[in-house]
Parts: C-alpha cells; structure tokens; sequence
C-alpha cells in the first residue's frame, strides 16, 4: 500500500468507475480508464488480462483474485471453450448481463445491445443462497459495500444491474446503451447472421454472431419461440419506492421479509378498519429505496377509488384509464405507513425512470413461460444459436420467492448450452441436453438444488441434486432445428448435413428400377425408392421384382411397414398422403429418412465388428414409459441384459458402435429406463411372434435365459432386429402421426382427442388436469369438481397440493400447474 502511487489517475479513474451508481458514469469512467491504460476495450481477448498487467492497484487486486479464480473452472478451458463464438445478448437486465459474462468466461465475443439509457428499477430481487455467494465471488461487496451484509438477501435491480455491468466491462464485454434490437438480419453473401438495431447505423448492427442470447424481459419473445400462459385467480399487486435518506431513525425500522394474512390476521384486520385496506400479504425490503409490495384486495380497491370501475376482465380492470393515481399513490402510502409502525419519518416517493412516483399495480397471476429455452436456425449453411434466459424464459410468480434465482441458474445452463455449441457438440444434443435441464428449472428451490455453492459452475450436474441432461433425446428437438422456415427448398440443400442424407439415400438406392433419388419430395411419391433403400440392407425382406410403380400405396405401406416393425420408426404420413398428388413435406421426408439412415448405419457397423447382435434401436422411438418407483431393480435387470453377448442396446447418445456396447461406466437413469422400457417391449414382442407365427426366427432372448451361443461352424446369423410398437392415440386408439401428434403425461394422441373426460370440451396444453388414478384429462371448470371430490381447498388461490404427476410436492397456482406443464409438449418434447 505504501509504495503506491496516491496521485496515479489510472487508481482514480478505478475508483470512480467501481463507486459509480448511474449507468452513464460507469461507461464513461470506464471509458476514460481505458483511454488512461491504453487499452482497446474491443480487444475482447486479451482485455482483462492486460488490464490486470496495467492497473497495478491494490484495490484492485483482491477483485483480480476473484475474478481469476471464477476464470479457472475446467468448463471454461481456460477461455478457450468458446473461443470462435461471437454472441449478441439482447437486454442488460441481470439476466442478460449474468450471462454475458458466463459467455465472455468461455472465451466468446459478447455484444450486449439495451434499449433503455439507464438503469432505473428501484424494485428489490429476492436473492438465494447460491446467488449471494455467486456474486461475492464476482466482486459484489467491491462495487457495493452492503451487499448482503448481515443477514440481507436482497437487492435492487438497478444495484444488481449496476455490479454486473461492471465486472462485464472488465472481462472484455461490449455493452450498448440505448440501442433497441429489432430483429434478424439473414445470412447474405458473405455475411453472417447480424442484428436490426435501432438506431439503424448502430456499430453493432455490423456485428455477426452465431448466437443469441434473448434477455428482453417478460414480454419480449423473439420470433420461433412459444409462451405459454399460466393463468391463476385475479390478485392485485402493488409495488411502491420511497426514498431511503439512510438517516439512523430509517436504519431502525424493521424490515418486513413477508407476513402473509393467514399467518397474522389481526394486523390485516386492523389495517382495514383503520385505513380501510384490504391486502392478502406484504413484503417491506430496505435497500436504495424502501420498497414494499403487496397483495391486495379487489373491493377494497374499488372501495378507495384507486379502480374506477369494476371489469371481470384483468386487463380492463387495471387498464391505466381505470386507476386513479392520486389514489393508488394514497392507499401505497397508508398501507407502507401502517405496515412500519409510522417509524419511517418521511414517505416520498422516489421516481421512476419516467421521473414519476415510483409506484406499479399489475395483475401478477398472470405469467408467461416459453416452450422451449433454445433453438438452431440455418440458412444459407450459417448456424444461429438462440437461446432465451431471465423473464423471456420464465416470468417469476414474487409470493414463491424465487427473485432472480431461477434468471442466474437459466444463465448458467445457457452458457453450458453454448460451451457445448463451441466445443464442436452435435446440434440436435445440444438442443436436446438444454431441454432437458430445462424441464427442471421450475421446479427448483432453495431446498432441492445443492448446498455446495463453492462449487457451482455452469455445468448443470453442480448444482441441480437430480439432474438428467438426457431426458430428452435428439429425436424430440429436431423441430427446434429450423433449417428452411422461410426458403425450404433452397436452404435445405445448401444444409451440408442434409447434403450428405442425399447423397446417402442416392448411394443406396441407386441401380434400382425406376427409382431416381434427387429431392425429398417426388422421388419419394411411388415408394419404389424406399423399398429400394429397405432391399439394399434387408434384401431379404422385400422381392423388388414383384412391385408395380403405378401401385404407389401399396409400395409405401410394404416399405412403412418392414421399417416399422423392423427398426422401430414410426412412418410420418400415411401410404394413402404420400401417394396422392398433394405436396410431400420436405422437412418430414428429411426427419424419416435420416432415422431410417441412423438405424441401417448403426445395424452395418455392428455387423462389421464381426459379432451377430440383436440390435434394440431405444434412438429411434419417442415415447418411453415412464418407469415405476417399484422397479428399484432396473439397473440390475439392465446390467445383466447387456450382459449377453449378443444385446446391443442402441442408446439415444450412441455415434459410434464403442457408445452401446455394453457401458463400462454405471447407466444413467435415463439409459436405464430406455433399456427397461425396451425390455417390457422385448418380451411382450416375443409373446407375440410365438402367438401368431410359429415362424422362423429363433426364440428372443430373455434376461432369465441366455441366449444360445452360435455354433462356429454354422453361418453367421442375420441380425436379429426387434420391432418397436408404432404409437396410438391414448384417446381413440388409432395410429397418431409424428407429424399431427401431441403429448402430456407421458401419452401421444391426436390434438383433436385431447378433450375434457367430463365435457367434452377442447384442452389446452399446461391448462388441464390429469387424474392418474384414473387417467382421465379434466378441463379447468371440470377439475375443480375433481378437486372438490379429492376434498382440495377450493378457494385459495395459491396453496400447497399433492402433484398428481408423482413429483415431488410444489407450490402451484390453482389449475394451472407449472410443474405439469414443465411435463407438458408439443410434439418434438416429451417429458419422461
Ligand atoms: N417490477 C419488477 O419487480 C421487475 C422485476 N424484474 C425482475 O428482474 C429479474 C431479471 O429480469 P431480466 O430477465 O433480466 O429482464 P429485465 O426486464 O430486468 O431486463 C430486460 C431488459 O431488456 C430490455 N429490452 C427489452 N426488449 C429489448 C429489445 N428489443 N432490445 C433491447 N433491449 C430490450 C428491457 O427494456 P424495457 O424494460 O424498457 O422493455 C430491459 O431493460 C427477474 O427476476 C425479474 O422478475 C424485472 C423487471 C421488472
């Protein structure tokens, strides 16, 4: 410390640049230390490290350290894991920013693009253990003394904004102010992927990025993602910021974490008949502001005039025409005077960033969550990774508590997603593995996710307790692939990987009689050429010679039919559509054909390795049961079926013939319940061939009995391949389509199925009841009725009820659950 330099104004511009609490001043102080240190803020790579090199600053330097040690987790690789990764992230709310800096941790260009000036939400965050911890080890108590002293576990928006900002800048993070994303800019010439930014000649709008990273916020959805609603009962939430003068009479009055009307009646009932208000709970954080929120009642809103008019509908309801200002501003007031005793001396308002009383009303049961955390879009052979975190992902629902707890864990799985992009993954896994940890996301809590906050990394399995990164496969994500939503002809030739299927489905069938591959559509119509690719790997099981072109049907069901049953794949059309004079769909062609260039591919390396496998092709179908409690014993089962020399389980990660011969590593769960699943479907096959054929083949193998060794003299034999069931509507019981199918609870049915048990009526995906002791799927009028039955609560609108999907328990909004609708797709996502 003593031989420092006190007049260095490298250290001053430090100092200023750590203390800033604008927006504005944290650039321009940046800025300016740049200009000092002379050096290159878009210098990304080298940034921080010369930084460090230059500033010689003590102050500095225990924030090095932290930084440092966060840089040296293995999944960053040194900052290399990403290294030609350029990523636009679009909104620096803390959402946003978290990530950019996980992005910039791995190596990657960051460019984040924010439409607003400044950072002006005095609202207070919630904070979880983990995130506490997380943000210390970011340097948190270096940009903001009190962060978390004591036993505070909240912050404002804008502080939190504010650190990130910060500790984004020093690790070579570009972050633009002002500039509003408006849209993708597609891949022409030479260019790749870039941003419409307004303003429209912003720098960043040159910018070309392989990802994107989507923070905008709760209302923002970019284009090719879903949201679902999750709608529960009216409640009425108030935020309200006054301002914090921090004198000693502010500093003794106690802070409110959260008292609830069940849990202290009496004080909510002297609020009313002293105030006359009415609210369901209330929540008073000291921070940069004194923040309250709270819930209130509908009457008693109407009653003080703060709602003019009464409206069924929500949005009528608090429609800005609707409220009274002066009068929100009032009952704001009275129920923060009441609520603390009268000891805060002087209740003014603080402003918003609109430079009014800093005080909201919102309808907060009404909340969105997206479908989907990630999808691949490819034109003109240019890949873009998009990924949604924070409110565009999930909304929070404030009385769980969750504050920006499930925002960071959602950075993190995205900044894993997009390691995984960097390190060169298959696309259709990487999508499939950001789902997966997906499904969980909601369903976290202080509770479940791991105590062990030292180790916390953007590797899913640090900090989820159970987590399976594989519970959805490739063959469930690859309509979250969009190759040719807009030129489906041109980009899916100019697609390398659908290139390379052509010229695989040519090579295979080319020679054969009237079949002439060269698209995914008409070369298809007359099935010849599909019964030509099954008789060039199984020429035993079609007679080529005995088809007619002119007998189209007839040709695509003898070929649906062989690679039904022989290899698992479901057909995605009818015989009857793809014979007829309408349109082939490409992308549906493309999805067959490449399962169908999966399975032989697989079955001919296991032929080439010398051995006779009965090949089990657990990738090629979709729907695996879920797997009983009971069945404690699978891995057992599972361990002795690969056992026999002649098993092969195909699991849904397996490239190469190494990945599913018998794991030397323990099986996952999922691995588990696929083989298990396979086994039930193993014997039930079995039964079935002895029923109705006396036929040919040899018996199946069954774990209890072992299969008989070939002899060494006999002829290798065929590779046994076992059929997989095709899919039925859970409903009516006939064949459901990949193409028109949908699917919650585990089943597959038809979307015009999918009715109220009761009524008949129309359900919608996440708005429904299942019973599983019966099966049966209720609409929301009608499983109110269920719930009355099962004895439920009827009127409280958030409470406390078993999952009936055998999860564990949670907190839901009455009929809207978003634990079931986490088990919930379209088709594409099943929830195993
Ligand atoms: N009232 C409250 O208490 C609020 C709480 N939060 C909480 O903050 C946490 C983090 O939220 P987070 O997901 O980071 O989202 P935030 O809403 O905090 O940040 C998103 C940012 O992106 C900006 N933005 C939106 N669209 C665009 C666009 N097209 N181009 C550029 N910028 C854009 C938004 O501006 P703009 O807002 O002007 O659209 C906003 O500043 C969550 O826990 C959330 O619940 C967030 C907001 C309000």
């Amino acid at each position: 410390m003593a031989n420092q330099d006190p007049v260095n104004p490298a250290h001053t511009l430090f100092d200023l640049f750590v203390q800033a609490q604008r927006c504005v001043d944290v650039k321009q102080h940046f800025a300016e230390l740049c200009r000092q240190l002379t050096l290159n803020p878009k210098d990304f790579r080298n940034f921080y490290s010369k930084l460090k090199e230059r500033l010689n600053y003590w102050k500095a330097k225990s924030l090095w350290t932290k930084l440092d040690k966060r840089a040296s987790h293995s999944e960053y690789q040194q900052r290399k894991a990403c290294i030609k990764n350029k990523c636009l992230v679009l909104g620096a709310g803390p959402c946003g920013l978290r990530t950019a800096i996980e992005l910039s941790f791995l190596g990657a260009q960051v460019v984040v693009v924010e439409k607003r000036e400044s950072f002006s939400r005095n609202n207070v965050l919630h904070l979880w253990p983990f995130s506490i911890s997380d943000l210390r080890g970011l340097g948190a108590k270096t940009f903001h003394g009190k962060f978390c002293t004591g036993s505070l576990d909240h912050i404002s928006i804008r502080q939190l904004q504010l650190i990130l900002l910060k500790v984004a800048l020093l690790l070579g993070v570009e972050v633009h102010t002002g500039v509003e994303f408006l849209g993708l800019n597609e891949p022409s010439g030479e260019n790749g992927w870039m941003a419409k930014l307004k303003p429209e000649t912003h720098p960043a709008a040159t910018f070309q990025f392989d990802v994107l990273v989507s923070a905008g916020g709760g209302r923002f959805v970019p284009d090719g993602f879903k949201h679902k609603e999750l709608r529960g009962k009216l409640a009425i939430g108030i935020t309200a910021n006054f301002i914090n003068r921090k004198t000693a009479a502010e500093a003794q009055v106690p802070e409110i974490s959260g008292v609830a009307r069940i849990y202290n009646q009496k004080f909510f009932q002297q609020l009313l008949s002293e105030t006359g208000i009415d609210l369901e709970n209330i929540v008073y954080y000291k921070d940069d502001t004194h923040y309250f929120v709270m819930t209130a009642k509908k009457k008693s809103l109407l009653e003080k005039g703060v709602i003019k008019e009464d409206h069924s509908d929500a949005e009528q309801l608090l429609a800005p025409s609707n409220v009274d200002y002066k009068a929100l501003h009032l009952y704001a007031h009275d129920a923060a005077q009441f609520s603390t005793g009268g000891n805060l001396p002087h209740l003014q308002f603080a402003q918003n960033h609109l430079g009014q009383p800093d005080v909201a009303m919102f309808d907060f049961t009404c909340m969105y969550r997206a479908e989907n955390a990630s999808l691949i879009r490819e034109r003109r052979g240019k890949k873009l990774l998009t990924a949604l975190v924070g409110d565009c992902l999930v909304e929070p629902f404030w009385p769980l508590g969750t504050g920006i707890a499930r925002g960071f864990l959602a950075s993190f799985d995205t900044a894993w997603m997009v390691r995984s992009w960097g390190l060169g993954v298959p696309h259709l896994k990487v999508l499939a593995e950001r789902e997966s940890v997906y499904q969980i996301l909601s369903q976290t809590t202080p509770e479940n996710t791991s105590k062990n906050y030292g180790s916390y990394t953007i590797n899913p399995r640090t900090r989820y307790v159970t987590v399976n990164l594989s519970s959805i496969h490739t063959n469930q994500v690859r309509t979250l692939y969009l190759c040719n939503t807009v030129d489906k002809s041109s980009s899916l030739n100019s697609a390398s990987g659908i290139k390379e299927l052509l010229a695989w489905c040519q090579k295979n069938t080319a020679g054969y009689n009237k079949v002439n591959v060269n698209d995914f559509s008409q070369s298809w119509r007359s099935g010849l050429a599909l019964c030509a690719l099954v008789h060039r790997f199984r020429p035993h099981l079609i007679d080529m010679s005995s088809l007619d072109e002119s007998n189209a049907v007839y040709n695509n069901q003898t070929a649906f039919s062989i690679l039904e049953k022989e290899l698992g794949i479901p057909p995605v059309m009818s015989a009857r559509d793809m014979a007829s004079n309408s349109q082939i769909d490409n992308l549906s062609m493309v999805f067959y054909l490449t399962q169908i260039q999966e399975a032989f591919n697989v079955s001919a390396k296991a032929k080439a390795s010398g051995r006779s496998y009965l090949l089990i092709p657990v990738s090629s179908v979709s729907c695996l049961q879920p797997v009983q409690q009971e069945h404690s014993d699978v891995s057992a089962i599972v361990a002795k079926l690969i056992s026999f020399p002649d098993i092969l389980l195909s699991f849904p990660t397996a490239t190469e013939p190494a990945d599913f011969l018998p794991p030397s590593k323990p099986l996952t769960l999922s691995q588990t319940q696929s083989a298990l699943f396979f086994l039930t479907k193993l014997k039930h096959n079995s039964l079935q061939r002895r029923k109705v054929s006396p036929r040919t083949s040899k018996p199946l193998p069954s774990p209890e009995l072992p299969p008989v060794p070939a002899a060494a003299s006999e002829p290798a034999p065929q590779p046994e391949v076992l059929m997989a069931n095709s899919e039925e509507c859970y409903f009516c019981g006939q064949r459901v389509y990949v193409l028109e199918r949908i699917s919650a609870e585990g089943r597959f049915f038809h979307r015009s199925c999918f009715t109220c048990h009761q009524c008949g009526a129309t359900l919608r995906l996440g708005g429904y009841t299942f019973d599983p002791t019966t099966g049966r799927f209720y609409c929301e009028l009608h499983s109110e009725e269920l719930e009355l039955a099962d004895g439920a609560e009827p009127s409280s609108e958030v409470g406390h009820r078993q999952n009936r999907s055998g999860c564990s328990d949670s907190t839901l909004v009455r009929l809207h659950d978003p634990v079931a609708s986490d088990r919930v797709s379209t088709d594409g996502i099943v929830c195993v």
